[in-house]
């Protein structure tokens, strides 16, 4: 069933385990992620980026976000999971608006390049919007290092406690995201993995909300061998380990966005496949074995969050 992000989340929070967050492009990758979800019985959040929504909708958004809620939509209420289509690193307004009345069961509103109070203000503008069209909302304190979504964020600045407590309150935002020392991409660490899980842990008392774990691809080493061993350059490519997401979702991690390591095992499969077969020219069939790593990283990642069988 097509289901508000909120349900999935919320029922996440109350049992302390982790719900991936997958983002797609395009209609092979939902495919795949959803045959991993529907194989492990697990509650599924799709996400889509503004770039994805402006590719799918060849740069018209209205025209990309109801592409994905008709292709999503769809197919959430012939089947037996729940399902939730979310807009990740929402930023520009009309872009927000369109996945509101497209129909997406949630968005989130990332103003948090911007000073505290600035944040506040245009999350607090979002959710009333939002919560007017049954539409719930997530946003973020902090800062990811890495490309946070063409905002060059340069280091780390993680969540400030008192902040998220006031912001939460304010906002009435229905989930959180608070940077604790992950970023995007495929090199997320110079070294150690570190997050801080103290402050995890805080913020979870003091807001009480279901929270999203940003760069939480683990950028699974398996995958950047078989892709490397067929001329990729993944070199120094580095995530969040399996036991490290593990802490976080024990401290109160509940939506898991991952992109990196679909988009890894994809090319894998891909590179892998086509270095084999010299004759074959169906997509659905040069595709396939991409789309059978995405599937196991999928079903790989249900089991380390534990949202098998939570339907
Ligand atoms: O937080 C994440 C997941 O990041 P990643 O999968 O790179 O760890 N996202 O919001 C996905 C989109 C941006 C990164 O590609
Ligand atoms: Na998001
Ligand atoms: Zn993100």
């Amino acid at each position: 069933a097509y289901v508000d992000t909120k349900d999935i989340l919320d029922k996440a929070s109350e049992g302390y385990y982790g719900v991936a967050a997958f983002n797609i492009n395009n209609m092979e990758f939902f495919h795949a992620i959803l045959e991993g979800a529907l194989e492990k019985k697990s509650p599924l959040i799709i996400e889509t980026s503004e770039g994805a929504i402006k590719y799918a909708g060849m740069n018209d958004p209205y025209r990309g976000a109801r592409f994905f809620v008709n292709m999503i939509k769809d197919m959430a209420n012939t089947v037996d999971i729940p399902i939730a289509l979310h807009l990740d690193h929402g930023n520009n307004f009309d872009i927000i608006m369109a996945a509101i009345k497209a129909g997406y069961s949630s968005v989130m509103i990332d103003a948090s390049h911007e000073v505290f109070e600035e944040n506040m203000r245009i999350t607090k503008d979002i959710v009333r919007i939002a919560h007017a069209a049954g539409v719930s909302v997530e946003a973020e304190l902090g800062q990811l290092s890495g490309i946070e979504d063409n905002v060059e964020a340069a280091e780390n600045v993680l969540v400030n406690v008192d902040e998220a407590k006031e912001f939460c309150e304010t906002t009435e935002v229905d989930f959180f995201a608070p940077a604790i020392g992950t970023s995007h991409g495929a090199f997320k660490f110079k070294g150690e993995a570190k997050l801080d899980y103290d402050r995890l842990k805080k913020v979870k008392e003091v807001t009480g909300k279901p929270l999203v774990l940003h760069g939480a691809s683990s950028v699974v080493q398996e995958y950047v061998k078989i892709a490397e061993e067929y001329g990729a350059d993944f070199g120094g490519s580095k995530g969040v380990p399996a036991d490290v997401l593990k802490q976080t979702v024990e401290y109160g991690i509940n939506k898991v966005n991952t992109d990196t390591d679909l988009r890894i095992a994809y090319v894998a499969g891909l590179r892998e496949f086509l270095a084999h077969d010299a004759k074959q020219f169906d997509p659905r069939k040069y595709q396939r074995k991409a789309m059978d790593y995405v599937k196991k990283v999928v079903m790989e990642r249900i089991d380390i969050l534990g949202s098998a069988n939570k339907i």
